[in-house]
């Protein structure tokens, strides 16, 4: 299959810098729209959390079941569930939402081979740029719960952490779920990076770090303020 060139390789291309001036004027207009888009597709969600883990997890896997256990645990909680709308451990979050009874919101990224909305969101959009994306992630949801993942996990995983340490977002829960995944790097970074300096103590209490998927929901219930039916409002922290 030939790969295509997408929109955030073009933005991000160093490599053709005649072409700056003349057309990321006009790139801006489709970042724009993009943005809009995602506001008016997602603003009626009521309360969501975000679901993140690897896209290669295989049906049949037990990564795949818990996926789908968590997703069916969070639309039981009254959660809307939020992955990025791919296969793995989106598409198993997505499908335990959906047959829960739950609202299943998929937010696709533009990749170079063509991919689409897994069968199991209600809810999708599909952006051309990852940093779009990635607001709409911690916008519309008030917490998320990672399951073992590559790159792309890892990334929504600290820039979660860097937004709660840095308080731009406040009562966000983060849960890591999978102990014997999760372990080597919760020791390193309350080992090594705290011993260094690089961290607060308490920045390295921003997650939970769990197997246990109700302990998640739980936490997640206690620590994001907000109530079914209350269109996400919370009191804004002084
Ligand atoms: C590599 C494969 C499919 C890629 N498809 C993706 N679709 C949607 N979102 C994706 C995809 N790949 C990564 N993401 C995002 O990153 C996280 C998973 O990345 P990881 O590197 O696999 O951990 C995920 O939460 C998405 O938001 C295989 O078919």
């Amino acid at each position: 299959m030939k790969a295509r060139i997408t929109a955030d390789q073009h933005l991000l291309d160093s490599n053709r810098r005649s072409e700056w001036k003349q057309k990321d004027a006009w790139r801006t207009l489709r970042i724009l729209s993009e943005f809009v888009d995602g506001f008016d597709t997602l603003s009626d969600i009521d309360r969501a959390v975000a679901v993140f883990g690897s896209a290669r997890t295989k049906p049949e896997t037990p990564g795949y079941a818990l996926a789908e256990e968590v997703g069916a645990a969070l639309a039981k909680e009254g959660f809307s569930v939020i992955t990025g709308g791919g296969p793995g451990v989106m598409e198993a979050a997505n499908k335990g939402a959906a047959e829960a009874g739950g609202e299943s919101i998929g937010l696709g990224i533009e990749l170079p081979f063509e991919q689409g909305l897994n069968g199991y969101v209600d809810i999708g959009l599909d952006f051309r740029y990852f940093f779009v994306r990635k607001t709409m992630f911690v916008k519309y949801a008030q917490a998320f719960i990672v399951l073992p993942g590559g790159f792309g996990t890892m990334d929504e995983l600290f820039e979660a952490l860097t937004l709660v340490q840095t308080k731009k977002v406040t009562q966000f829960p983060v849960v890591l779920l999978g102990t014997a995944y999760w372990g080597g790097l919760v020791d390193w970074l309350r080992g090594r990076m705290l011993e260094d300096g690089m961290v607060n103590p308490a920045d390295v209490e921003l997650m939970l770090v769990t197997d246990d998927v109700a302990e998640a929901v739980a936490h997640i219930v206690a620590g994001c303020n907000t109530k079914p039916g209350s269109g996400g409002d919370a009191a804004m922290p002084s």
